[in-house]
């Protein structure tokens, strides 16, 4: 109970400072915006987090193998990979650059490159960093050179992780990097050109999709339109005039504040301008974590019920949001317990929500855990079923609507020459390939991908059905 008693507590603290309620008008549709390819496709991108391993190992990589990747393309076809690097590795003191580090994640980079995949590099964070602690086993993320305290204490018996955030060493920590303290106007300038040396290193590489900014962002004594209208939206600015010093091209991912947005409170996020030549190339990625959930309840039931209001919320928001921000959108995070009650049928409804949407999708997360796609023992999840699911990895033109059944796919789109599209369709449902209803199909069988040439102007509605 004191974790449901702490959730709430912040909710309120959130909707307080915000002054806002989550409203469930219908929200606009996004207007035409999606993340394209280099020939301007519309891709749609299914994956996971990869991985949560990596907040504390010493080389800050992932604990996983090619062969991991192989299993996962195997079971469920993913094409994208929210790929967790962290600032403590990019830059170990100021001012200096870790190419090793850089070049280890080129590595997986080149792995994920070669099967397939778009990669997007997270500069992942929670609760600051190893450095709230001199055991080093609170937070994950900053490095310790940016860790100012100033003496401030970190109680890290906690009865969860989360309230780790609420200690006043942690608050301060957070407070210094905003510079809401006022003493510390350099460390945001060292996180935006932390961010330029990534982008310098993979500027050119295509299978770097772009650069999430920063994971779950947290604004310390400063919350809500307050935060995210402030320095928030300070940071981001500065660090995509710092990227788009060196990298014109790669997609730039914005987060909102977790708390409360994670749960479907409206976001305050503002437009932010990308002075890139041609269009903007700046995505809205927001996580979902619906509160009944993080509560400790089941999607089932009247837990159920209110979870789906607040999926609603969600959408709406997240909808308003990315029209403010002209802006395509990703989940970047969502996820559960895949032993609980409900669980499939919640990550079914997630996928959908957000094909609906024409949004991509990245798990939380690929570590083999209760929540992943396969369990501490290797073995699968309920989640290798439910995520293996016939979508299109890149469209030909700008969609309409999507809709996945377990037999059949239904893409509409308005079709602008841009290329084919490539279906991916799962081995259950769809054993010997799949049909189209136009075009010309060309089925890869190693990979499981039908490429359908279409009309390259005007509606096409094209549904696959199992060969
Ligand atoms: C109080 N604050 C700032 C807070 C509370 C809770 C979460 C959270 O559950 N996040 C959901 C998942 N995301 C991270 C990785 O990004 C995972 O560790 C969490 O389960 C985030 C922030």
């Amino acid at each position: 109970m004191k974790r449901a008693r702490w959730i709430v507590s912040l909710a309120a603290l959130v909707v307080l400072a915000g002054g806002v309620a989550a409203t469930t008008r219908s929200a606009p549709q996004p207007g035409g915006r999606f993340i394209t390819d280099e020939q301007g496709r519309t891709l749609i991108l299914r994956g996971f987090n990869t991985a949560s391993s990596a907040k504390g190992a010493p080389d800050a990589l992932p604990e996983l193998t090619k062969a991991d990747i192989d299993r996962e393309y195997r079971d469920m076809g993913t094409n994208f990979v929210r790929f967790l690097i962290m600032w403590r590795a990019v830059e170990p003191q100021p001012g200096t650059y870790d190419t090793k580090y850089l070049d280890k994640v080129a590595e997986w980079v080149r792995w994920y490159g070669e099967r397939g995949y778009h990669v997007m590099l997270d500069m992942h964070q929670d609760v600051w960093g190893s450095g709230v602690t001199p055991a080093g086993t609170a937070g994950n993320g900053a490095p310790t050179w940016a860790t100012y305290l100033d003496g401030l204490p970190v109680d890290t018996d906690q009865p969860t992780w989360e309230m780790l955030y609420l200690e006043p060493g942690v608050i301060r920590a957070f407070d210094n990097f905003w510079n809401t303290t006022g003493e510390h106007p350099e460390l945001m300038d060292h996180y935006a050109k932390a961010w330029k040396a990534v982008a310098a290193r993979f500027k050119d590489d295509p299978a770097v999709l772009g650069y999430d900014l920063m994971n779950e962002p947290w604004g310390g004594s400063v919350q809500g339109p307050q935060f995210e209208t402030g320095p928030l939206a300070t940071l981001y600015r500065t660090t995509i005039s710092e990227i788009r010093s060196v990298d014109s091209d790669s997609w730039i991912f914005l987060e909102p504040q977790a708390v409360g947005v994670n749960w479907g409170l409206p976001s305050a996020l503002p437009y932010v301008d990308d002075p890139r030549s041609g269009p903007p190339r700046i995505a809205y990625a927001p996580h979902l974590y619906p509160l009944p959930l993080d509560l400790g309840d089941d999607y089932t039931a009247g837990s159920k019920d209110w979870t789906d209001r607040t999926l609603g919320w969600w959408r709406d928001n997240v909808l308003r949001t990315a029209d403010r921000l002209d802006a395509p959108v990703l989940l970047g995070e969502f996820g559960l317990d895949m032993t609980r009650p409900g669980a499939s049928d919640l990550v079914d409804r997630v996928v959908r929500l957000s094909e609906r949407a024409g949004a991509g999708v990245a798990y939380w997360s690929r570590d083999p855990w209760s929540w992943g796609p396969y369990d501490e023992s290797g073995t699968a999840t309920p989640l290798v079923g439910v995520y293996a699911r016939p979508y299109p990895r890149a469209i030909g033109g700008v969609p309409v609507d999507i809709r996945s059944e377990a037999r059949s796919l239904t893409v509409t789109f308005d079709a602008n020459g841009t290329g084919p599209t490539e279906i991916y369709l799962p081995a259950a449902g769809f054993p010997d390939g799949g049909r189209a209803s136009e075009g010309e199909a060309t089925w890869d069988a190693a990979r499981r991908v039908l490429t359908v040439r279409t009309k390259t102007s005007g509606r096409v509605t094209l549904t696959i059905t199992p060969a």
